[in-house]
């Protein structure tokens, strides 16, 4: 069976427990993916390793716990002069060292240099294989500029902009994000599905 036929007429459950998040892969998804986004608030393990293991392992738990079509998605951001660390880890270094604490990190380092890292995983349910789609965006950290309200925004400046993540208009951050690759990929992806599935080249035949 075609993966468009197990979702057709079907949701797909988003998985987080973060809000933030799920605001702006609202807002950057708009009408633009092909099945019925839910949302479900969970906060599943922060598992260790690559990006793509934590990925598979947060959605396999994640179709576990749902029982049917999951998305899920780990934010990594990544210090070039730390060899990528804190990568996945960041939720734990920003919770207490604060975006202030993050750019300290970098003192004693030249090399200010940075990328942000989105995984979205998708599973079409327990026992269902798991498709990742990734985005990255490279920047620097700096000195904490803007508003407070997501994460380690005010210390990531994207490169070609002289404002952070936190002081750009949200428009701007969710067209040139980690996220914002992350679904263009994902999105893509199943639009490709949609469009080569049975029923729709038979809808195209007939127009
Ligand atoms: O339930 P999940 O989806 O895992 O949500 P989470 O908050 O635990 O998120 P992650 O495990 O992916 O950890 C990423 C950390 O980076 C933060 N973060 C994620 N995306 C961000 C963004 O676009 N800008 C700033 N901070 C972000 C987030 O608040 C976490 O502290
Ligand atoms: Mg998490």
């Amino acid at each position: 069976m075609l993966l468009a036929d197990s979702l057709r007429g079907r949701s797909v459950v988003f998985v987080t427990g973060n809000a933030k998040k799920l605001e702006e892969v609202i807002q950057i998804l708009g009408d633009k993916f092909p099945y019925k986004l839910v949302s479900k608030k969970i906060d599943l393990p922060e598992y260790q390793g690559e990006p793509d293991e934590i990925s598979i392992q947060k959605c396999k738990e994640a179709a576990q716990q749902i029982d049917g079509p999951v998305i899920v998605e780990d934010t990594c951001l990544c210090f070039r002069a730390l060899g990528g660390l804190p990568g996945p880890y960041i939720k734990w270094f920003l919770d207490k060292l604060k975006p202030e604490g993050l750019y300290k990190l970098l003192t004693g380092f030249e090399d200010k240099s940075a990328w942000a890292l989105c995984t979205f995983a998708f599973s079409a349910g327990r026992d269902e294989p798991v498709q990742l789609f990734s985005g990255k965006t490279e920047g620097h950290i700096v000195e904490p500029r803007g508003p407070r309200d997501f994460g380690w925004d005010p210390c990531f400046q994207p490169d070609g902009y002289d404002k952070t993540y936190a002081e750009l208009p949200k428009e701007i951050k969710n067209s040139i994000s980690h996220r914002y690759r992350a679904l263009a990929a994902m999105s893509e992806h199943f639009s490709q599905i949609n469009n080569t599935s049975p029923q729709s080249k038979k809808k195209k035949q007939d127009d």
